[in-house]
């Protein structure tokens, strides 16, 4: 009988609780060092139950313990940097490491399946099938169709995807046959990468700031847009990558990933450039990150998740639009994915830039603080100048379905010197709330605190909550009036109106409505192409795409914004209005925004205009600093929910009153969520606040473990949220 085994190996597994769990190695293995960082699989709860697990460590064997079932990795597939900033990522945000790694692993090697070939695969005729197609190519059929498709040389599988729906089966065929084979293609040919402009001078202090000194180099780009930013990125990239033999690594903001984008990137850098986002299919971005970890892949663009590719020969890590809320996971493991760019960058010791036109009030503050280089680009690039601003006062003015007769004006004469306008309302719907005249009751949703939003022109509730869905009643439920009114406009009642006012003009709307699966607004631009016309849109436009004939940005509705009670709501709106505006007198035309406000004299509007973002950030980071926000103190956030409010309460009780010690830390609460329900579910809070980082952290470690211990904890989900970027 052989000996039982003396090591066990420790694994992570991606389930919600905070420990690693103990597994014999599976038969015939020996646990050692080189297990660490490997998946195995496991049995796990109950009957054949398994999961795929990474092994983290080793421990010593005891009596009863299980025995994984596989090793999946002959080398380790998490290692160096990337496992230790995994871990750091996972003490950091407060999460269990094994849901930290799932995270990290695209979808089909958290599955388990092999790590992919990182070159993209094709298929050829081989000699007999090639002799076979000589001879006319056998029966006629599918599988003759595709062997004729080959006859002009190998086709790679994505190209096959694209030109031929259900090409495998019939392809196998042929593979059983000999006459065709699937080959491996090798990175295509470098192309000669076309020198890019002449570098103004913000641009090359720029790249001086990066090239100066050694090892970590966090440099704050903060330019408007048009500045040359992007710029800046891809003579970096060709110079601490590239001429380096190094890696790049590029994220961008979940909307800002355009093929435009790309196509310059590939276009510029004469290298096959990668490309992760949530659009690819999972085996395409297991691919990237196979290449990455491999090193084949050289620079790598992509969305949130694209921090977690391995680097193993990283040279340059670029965040574009650091600010972007998109950055920050809001459920599962709730990291932010530039600060974990900026960790890894010091790591890897390598620089990274962070590039905005509205850098995050935090960023500021540590380029302010010296931590940071700072570079500013104060100017836009090439010819094109800064909008010209005007504020209509919208007090005592008559308003057409929220529409001023000044911005229809200046739609007009825009239309009429042959460019496009943008109108831009960030609500989506025809109207944001159904209200009687008479009583003043409105329409709320059953399960949501929150008001529905009119759609159809009137004939349909939505919850934007929740999803709910409700026919407007004919007469108001309280006091049976007949006087039911829509409220406020939307980008669906904006554009009605603007149809009416313009009928010969060509007007695409571009919000979640109209716009699903990620070449929707591709397609609606293509539709507009260089004529004249009108798009109506929210946020979905304020960034990313080109458009050289856009000369007026009509902003909508911003008023919103000027009273909301989140802290961080003046940085938002400004960042919001600075991103839309930019939209305007992009190529050689002059831009115009139109700003309508109810609000002419707020002081965030005055300073904005006076003094643009630079003035909006230091107004708000004297705010900050005065009532004890970030980035002068660190909070952490207690999220809970029950279906009952007294289940929230009762756990609030308990988690608060288990708060002990670590005296600095300032508790708030408990106290409902800003929103008290949502999709039928009574949600509260406690929201802690230190002045200084580590003693937060000490506290919530502290905490954690007896918050998981309580009794109360078992009728409520609840979760820690580590820098929150909305308290809702
Ligand atoms: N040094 C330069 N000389 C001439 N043109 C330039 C220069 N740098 C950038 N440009 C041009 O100016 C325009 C804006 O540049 P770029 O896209 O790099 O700016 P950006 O700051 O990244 O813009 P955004 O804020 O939209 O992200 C582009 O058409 C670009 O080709
Ligand atoms: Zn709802």
């Amino acid at each position: 009988m052989p000996a039982a085994p003396e090591t066990a190996l420790r694994i992570a597994l991606p389930v919600p609780l905070p420990q690693a769990f103990d597994y014999l190695p599976p038969a015939g293995g020996d646990a050692g060092p080189d297990w660490v960082g490997c998946r195995v699989r496991v049995p796990f709860g109950r009957g054949d139950g398994e999961q795929v697990g990474v092994v983290v460590g080793l421990a010593a064997a005891v009596p009863g313990l299980k025995q994984a079932t596989a090793r999946l990795d002959a080398m380790p597939l998490l290692q160096g940097e990337l496992f230790a900033s995994l871990r750091w990522a996972a003490g950091y945000w407060q999460a269990p490491l094994g849901e930290m790694l799932a995270t990290a692993l695209p979808g089909p090697l958290r599955a388990g399946q092999p790590l992919p070939e990182s070159c993209a695969h094709g298929w050829t005729a081989t000699a007999a099938g090639r002799a076979l197609l000589g001879e006319g190519g056998g029966r006629p059929g599918k599988p003759r169709e595709l062997l004729r498709a080959l006859a002009a040389g190998a086709i790679d599988e994505d190209r096959l995807d694209l030109d031929q729906p259900g090409w495998r089966t019939p392809m196998r065929r042929l593979s059983e046959r000999g006459l065709a084979e699937r080959i491996a293609l090798g990175p295509p040919a470098p192309r000669p990468a076309p020198p890019g402009p002449v570098l103004l001078p913000g641009q090359q202090a720029a790249l001086a700031a990066l090239a100066q000194g050694e090892g970590f180099r966090p440099l704050l780009l903060e330019g408007v847009t048009g500045s040359g930013k992007t710029e800046v990125y891809l003579q970096a990239i060709a110079e601490h990558a590239l001429a380096a033999g190094r890696q790049a690594l590029v994220l961008v903001p979940e909307i800002g990933l355009t093929p435009q984008l790309l196509d310059r990137f590939r276009r510029r850098l004469g290298v096959p450039v990668l490309a992760m986002h949530s659009g690819l299919p999972d085996g395409e971005r297991a691919r990237a990150w196979a290449a990455m970890a491999r090193g084949d892949g050289r620079v790598l663009v992509g969305t949130r998740s694209a921090v977690f590719c391995p680097l193993p020969e990283a040279g340059l890590i670029v965040v574009d639009e650091e600010h972007d809320a998109s950055y920050k996971q809001q459920d599962g493991v709730r990291y932010h994915a530039r600060d974990l760019a900026v960790v890894r960058a010091r790591a890897l010791a390598v620089p990274v830039v962070l590039g905005s036109a509205t850098p995050a009030l935090e960023t500021l503050h540590n380029a302010l603080a010296g931590r940071y280089r700072h570079v500013r680009l104060d100017r836009r690039a090439g010819a094109a100048k800064p909008p010209r601003v005007r504020v209509v006062d919208l007090r005592k003015r008559q308003l057409q379905h929220g529409l001023s007769e000044e911005l229809l004006t200046a739609v007009g004469d825009c239309l009429a010197r042959g460019e496009q306008a943008l109108v831009f309302r960030n609500r989506r719907g025809y109207a944001p709330v159904l209200i009687c005249h008479d009583c003043g009751w409105s329409a709320t949703c059953r399960r949501c605190d929150a008001a529905m939003t009119v759609h159809v022109g009137g004939r349909r509730l939505i919850c934007h909550h929740c999803g709910a869905r409700a026919t407007p009643p004919n007469a108001c439920p309280d006091c049976a009036s007949l006087g039911l009114m829509p409220q406020g406009a939307g980008t669906e009642r904006i554009e009605q109106a603007l149809a009416e006012r313009f009928p010969e003009a060509l007007l695409v709307r571009v919000d979640r409505e109209t716009t699903r699966g990620r070449d929707a607004i591709e397609r609606h631009l293509a539709r507009l192409g260089d004529q004249p016309g009108i798009l109506v849109g929210t946020q979905m436009l304020a960034k990313g795409h080109d458009l050289p004939r856009l000369t007026l940005v009509a902003v909508v509705g911003v008023d919103e914004g000027l009273f909301s009670a989140d802290f961080r709501a003046g940085e938002k709106l400004a960042q919001l209005l600075i991103q839309v505006s930019g939209r305007a007198g992009r190529a050689d035309l002059p831009g115009e925004v139109v700003l309508q406000t109810h609000h002419p004299d707020h002081p965030l509007l005055n300073t904005l205009l006076a003094g643009g973002y630079p003035a909006v950030a230091a107004l708000e980071l004297a705010q900050r600093e005065a009532a004890g926000f970030p980035p002068y103190a660190f909070l952490a956030l207690l999220r809970v929910e029950a279906p009952t409010v007294d289940a929230v309460d009762a756990f609030l009780e308990d988690a608060k009153a288990a708060c002990t010690g670590h005296d600095t830390v300032r508790r708030n609460g408990p106290m409902p969520a800003p929103m008290a329900r949502r999709a039928g579910r009574s949600r509260g809070q406690l929201l802690l606040a230190a002045d200084r980082r580590p003693e937060l952290h000490a506290a919530l470690d502290a905490w954690l473990p007896v918050w998981r211990g309580l009794r109360s904890a078992r009728r409520v989900r609840w979760a820690v949220d580590v820098d929150p970027v909305d308290l809702y």
